[in-house]
């Protein structure tokens, strides 16, 4: 199987990526790849089979890119997800001191997570926002200046050479991603063979009719189905006009949901499944 990922060597993505191929058994060739939408693109050109990205942080929200591009896209299915805790540090080359630091980099969603130490021991410093955390030790590396640090995980030291300048820096020891793994192809609510634990899809209600929404929630409500995640992305229409991303436990039954989603069908404008999928989380 080939695997696109958000790259370079070194990423939280990557070594997400590695321990969910270990927990599922999954042999591929792994192709690292700069950005997010680089490495769902690689799949959707069926360059690579499955691309493996971020899509939500519990500090940070959602990985933007990765919920526009679900949005914008008919053709993009789900087929596993993978929850890992996040620990960050600070980075400079040999011979930097914290002290020192006047230029950060790294990826934004890890500056939003780093927020309270930035504005409480780097307040000298500017933040500079790259591709991935990896990037930005890239970076700091190749240009050898102490006053430069990059924020992100130990693999990150390790790849390039960096000094340790801190202690973990994520505001709260609580902080985890959620991965995802997609696939070029739509998807259908046909009954999966293995077991799933959820179902993502994206629906469209009509903005302008009172009640839309509550009508939406209450065909999950009434069957006892949790809903594990609701996210709005702008429809990129009108102005107050928004597309809905549900997650649904499928704790209930494949039966019960797949009612649900039928039922949602007769009432929403639209509705795009992204599939149903296992979930797993490590420590
Ligand atoms: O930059 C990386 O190392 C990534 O894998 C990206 C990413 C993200 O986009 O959320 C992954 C995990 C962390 O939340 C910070 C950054």
């Amino acid at each position: 199987m080939r695997i696109s990922y958000l790259g370079p060597q070194g990423t939280f993505t990557e070594e997400a990526l590695q321990r969910y191929c270990a927990i599922h058994g999954i042999e591929g060739k792994r192709q690292p790849i700069s950005t997010i939408d680089g490495a769902i693109e690689a799949c959707m050109l069926d360059e690579a089979d499955v691309a493996f990205v971020p899509v939500e942080n519990s500090l940070g929200g959602s990985v933007l890119t990765t919920m526009d591009y679900l949005t914008e896209h008919d053709d993009v299915a789900l087929c596993g997800e993978i929850t890992m805790p996040i620990r960050h540090y600070a980075w400079g080359i040999p011979g930097s001191e914290l002290a020192g630091i006047r230029q950060v980099y790294s990826h934004p969603q890890a500056l939003r997570q780093c927020k309270r130490f930035l504005t409480d021991r780097l307040a000298q410093a500017d933040c500079h926002e790259t591709a991935s955390t990896s990037e930005a030790g890239r970076w700091v590396a190749d240009k050898g200046d102490t006053a430069m640090a990059a924020i992100g995980g130990l693999a990150l030291g390790q790849t390039y050479g960096l000094k340790r300048l801190t202690d973990e820096i994520q505001d709260n020891t609580l902080n985890v991603t959620r991965f995802i793994m997609v696939r070029h192809g739509a998807t259908s609510l046909t009954k999966p063979e293995g077991e799933v634990h959820k179902l993502s899809l994206l629906c469209e209600l009509d903005g302008l009719r009172p009640g839309s929404l509550y009508e939406g929630l209450a065909i999950f409500a009434k069957r006892g189905i949790n809903l594990v995640r609701i996210e709005s992305r702008p429809s990129k229409g009108r102005l107050g006009e928004y597309k809905f991303f549900f997650d649904l436990d499928m704790s209930t039954g494949y039966d019960n949901v797949s009612a649900a989603v039928e039922e949602l069908r007769q009432t929403a404008t639209a509705v795009q499944l992204f599939g149903m999928y296992q979930s797993i989380a490590v420590e």
